[in-house]
């Protein structure tokens, strides 16, 4: 296999699979606004990547389902592929970002793509990309670099059906390049990146209806009304037919789940029936008198790929394994990538839920009382206990987005389900910025900046401050020995790692047998995909 050429000596213990990493941090550069002249520049030279890596022809002939939105394009491709894959097709899906291994983002009839293959695709795009670039066509950037990836290797292996997740706006994202998609999706609309989509819903809205393509049929889930009619005033420019679908209705799953958490999955479920159904009656394999009957009941093999499919991140549930074995596991992390304020909302009102639903929660112990929160738990010495449950937040957010939005909406809609938490824990993240493999090292605890973690703390401090007044949280205060080694505030503390979390977690879990501690991990992805890497060896 050829290997590529980086620029850099190596040293004889990097493999080959961390040679293409490094090469791919190369490419990684700063962000540049939509509505900067070079945005569409730069965009333009994807045609030129496409000739260079003769892709022109295999794009557009693949059978691809196009998804842009803010909120929820993962999750409603991911439930696309799943549906489509148990319909028999052979499928390919594109995501962003990754938890853990880049290779996350590639994945073949439902499985993420191996390391070998990875390896021959990723350095014959490289290769060639490096051959023919120069000063005034110079490689792509890494997004642009990911996209064209997912293109030739859905190319080269012939899949039937390939998803394509936005990775950031619509009109200049590089999975834009497609010239006539099947079908178009557009997912929940509301406030993230503005400083590149812009600042209104409205703008928003236009730059994610840049994906819409002439005449090719397209769908959106119920939106703000100024964002409602930007969509509509797009899709009429293009005589793009657009429906708006509604979500899913639970009943029509025949009493299961779907594999996705949180209410919000059914609006994504509902999208990911009408972009399925379409695709396929487009390709000719279902009947149009089918399609009317959707609404009212969902084929077998439908049900079966929405309540199979699987997203790490989001709202998953994980019982720590460390203490698994020793006592009986109290301590359950709840982990959701939600980063923008909406998604917070629903992150929240999901973990509100979830740490009441004791289904959901494989707990070693059977459960002989319904009241979750506060049962009679037999301890290994024989002793019988009165169980608690307490809640901690894990939080961090990278520093361009709004503490001062995301954490008031996590505390309020927690609240308004009855859900305070004892502690909130800050902590930067462990990946250092400028690597994508799992072989990036954690900066040393001594030299990490706590600065952006301080003030997330005092935030918090101060919106417990103002919920104190007026409000009887937290009923009984009942006294936990919780002791911090890191900046420790009334209502929470700021560690230098998340390793210092995890055993001040299982320490304090050890401390408090009779206690069950529910972690909320959320704020950031990459917070998500260090915690996994963590806590899922
Ligand atoms: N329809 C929705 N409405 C509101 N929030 C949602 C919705 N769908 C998902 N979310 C929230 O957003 C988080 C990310 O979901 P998902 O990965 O499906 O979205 P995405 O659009 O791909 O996000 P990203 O910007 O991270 O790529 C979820 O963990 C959940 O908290
Ligand atoms: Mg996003
Ligand atoms: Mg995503």
């Amino acid at each position: 296999m050829a290997q590529g050429d980086n620029g850099s000596s190596k040293s004889s213990s990097v493999t080959p699979y961390e040679e293409a990493l490094d090469a791919l941090s190369s490419l990684i550069t700063k962000r540049t606004r939509v509505g900067d002249v070079n945005m569409e520049e730069r965009f333009n030279v994807l045609y030129k990547y496409l000739k260079m890596l003769d892709l022109e022809e295999a794009i557009s002939n693949m059978k691809i389902i196009h998804v842009a939105g803010t909120k929820g394009k993962g999750s409603t491709c991911t439930f696309t592929e799943s549906i489509l894959r148990n319909c028999g097709f052979r499928t390919g899906l594109f995501t962003s970002p990754h938890l853990i291994d880049i290779r996350e983002r590639f994945r073949l009839d439902g499985v993420e793509i191996s390391e070998e293959k990875f390896l021959v695709y990723f350095w014959w795009c490289y290769d060639r990309l490096k051959e023919n670039t120069d000063d005034n066509v110079p490689m792509p950037t890494f997004f642009h670099f990911l996209a064209l990836l997912a293109f030739k290797i859905f190319a080269a292996e012939q899949v039937d059906v390939s998803i394509m997740e936005v990775g950031l706006g619509g009109k200049y994202d590089a999975t834009n390049v497609v010239p006539t998609p099947i079908v178009c999706g557009i997912t929940s609309l509301g406030y993230d990146h503005m400083e590149i989509l812009g600042n209104t819903l409205g703008e928003i809205a236009g730059e994610k209806a840049g994906i819409f393509k002439h005449r090719i049929p397209a769908f959106t889930v119920p939106q703000p009304d100024e964002a409602m009619h930007v969509l509509r005033e797009k899709a009429s420019q293009l005589n793009v037919p657009l429906q708006v679908v509604t979500p899913l209705d639970a009943k029509l799953l025949n009493g299961s789940r779907l594999a996705l958490g949180g209410e919000h999955q059914y609006i994504n479920a509902g999208l990911a029936i009408a972009l399925c159904s379409t695709w396929l009656k487009m390709n000719g394999h279902l009947e149009d008198s089918y399609l009317k009957h959707i609404q009212h009941t969902l084929p077998e093999k439908f049900i079966k790929g929405l309540t199979t499919a699987s997203l790490q991140g989001r709202a998953q549930i994980v019982p720590d394994q460390f203490i698994n074995d020793e006592i009986p596991n109290e301590l359950v992390f709840f982990l959701d990538g939600a980063h923008s304020p909406e998604s917070m909302e629903a992150c929240a009102r999901w973990f509100s839920l979830a740490i009441k639903d004791q289904d959901q929660i494989l707990f070693h112990q059977k459960l002989d009382n319904s009241n979750f929160s506060n049962q009679v738990v037999k301890m290994h010495n024989g002793e019988t206990v009165q169980k608690k449950s307490t809640q901690i937040l894990l939080f961090n957010c990278m520093s361009e987005r709004n503490p001062q939005l995301l954490l008031p909406h996590l505390m309020k809609t927690c609240a308004d389900h009855g859900v305070y938490f004892k502690k909130a824990l800050f902590v930067p993240g462990l990946s250092v910025y400028h690597k994508v493999g799992s072989h990036a090292l954690p900066a040393t605890d001594s030299d990490v900046d706590l600065s952006w973690q301080l003030t997330l703390q005092r935030v918090w401090e101060n919106l417990m401050q103002g919920n104190k007044e007026g409000k009887s949280n937290n009923s009984a205060p009942e006294e936990l020995n919780m002791e911090m080694s890191a900046s420790n505030c009334e209502h929470s503390a700021v560690f230098s790692s998340l390793p210092l979390v995890l055993k001040w977690l299982r320490d304090t879990v050890q401390q408090n047998q009779s206690t069950r501690f529910q972690v909320l991990v959320t704020g950031s992805i990459h917070l998500i995909g260090d915690m996994l890497k963590l806590v899922k060896k």
